[in-house]
């Protein structure tokens, strides 16, 4: 039960470590800033992976349609912490520099909104995010299961490490790729009106603005850049998430099958277990 959770924090750690440079290559310390998005991240993926191991065992059946199901529901949850925290750091991005800026930092903005735009105003941007994440999310474990077991990932496959990385960039990427364009709409939905009256009246106001005034390029901004940080962030949380499961599994295993009368002397070694395995 709580074991996915706990392999979710690592996960997080992970991803944020090699991720976090991405966030900030533009600024001189790779690693300035590390903290919140270390703990929020950490706890997003502890958040992510709990649920879908439980989902995905509350379902009973490991099938791919389940792998996405708990997937989804995974995404949906998450957006709870997601929405505001991304809207937090579009209004800390987008506030003007110097001492005239507006907000302090993440916890002060998500405050100052409350004080000022209530719950409404801490869920900003809540349904684009739910239409952005829920899908992705079920593309993203349900890629990471179907290549794993493609790749005849096992443990003590000298190639294992390599295999699930690889796995885990392709999923990031192809998760990515699947809802993109809500993620431009969600991004201006959550700055729209910061420097003056909102110009959207909602979801579909917002695309349809957007593509008579840039085109359909416009939901395709910032792909790259995405994509080149999803690759590493997600081969890093997904295998470390896979080896810290198997391991402690495969150690649970171990002592259960010791533990059993007329138990086989042999160690049990750990079954690769996929973040979300029955
Ligand atoms: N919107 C998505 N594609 N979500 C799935 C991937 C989420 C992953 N934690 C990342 O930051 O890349």
């Amino acid at each position: 039960m709580a074991l996915d959770f706990l392999a979710g924090c690592a996960g997080g750690v992970a991803g944020v470590i090699v991720g976090h440079p991405f966030d900030t290559v533009k600024v001189l310390g790779l690693y300035k800033g590390l903290g919140s998005p270390l703990m929020g991240l950490t706890f997003i993926n502890a958040l992510v992976f709990g649920v879908q191991g439980n989902t995905l065992r509350a379902l009973g059946q490991d099938s791919p349609l389940n792998q996405f199901l708990a997937g989804a529901a995974a995404g949906a949850i998450q957006c709870v912490i997601c929405c505001p925290m991304e809207l937090a750091k579009t209004r800390l991005q987008l506030q003007a520099a110097g001492p005239a800026r507006a907000y302090k930092g993440s916890l002060d903005c998500l405050v100052q909104i409350y004080r000022h735009e209530g719950l409404r105003g801490i869920n900003r941007g809540m349904v684009s995010t739910l239409l952005r994440e829920t899908p992705s999310f079920g593309v993203y474990f349900l890629t990471y299961d179907v290549l794993t077991r493609a790749m005849g990932c096992e443990p003590g496959d000298r190639l294992l490490v390599p295999k699930l990385l690889l796995a885990g960039g392709t999923s990031g990427i192809t998760s990515w790729l699947s809802t993109y364009p809500m993620d431009v709409v969600k991004s201006r939905l959550q700055a729209d009106g910061l420097q003056g009256t909102p110009r959207y009246r909602g979801i579909v106001d917002c695309m349809r603005q957007s593509y008579q005034a840039e085109g359909w390029q416009v939901f395709t901004r910032g792909l790259a850049s995405t994509l080149l940080r999803a690759f590493p962030v997600n081969a890093a949380t997904f295998a470390t998430v896979t080896v810290v499961l198997t391991y402690i599994r495969g150690e649970e295993d171990q002592v259960d099958s010791e533990a059993a009368p007329g138990a086989s002397t042999t160690p049990a070694g750990p079954a690769l277990a996929q973040p979300s395995s029955l």
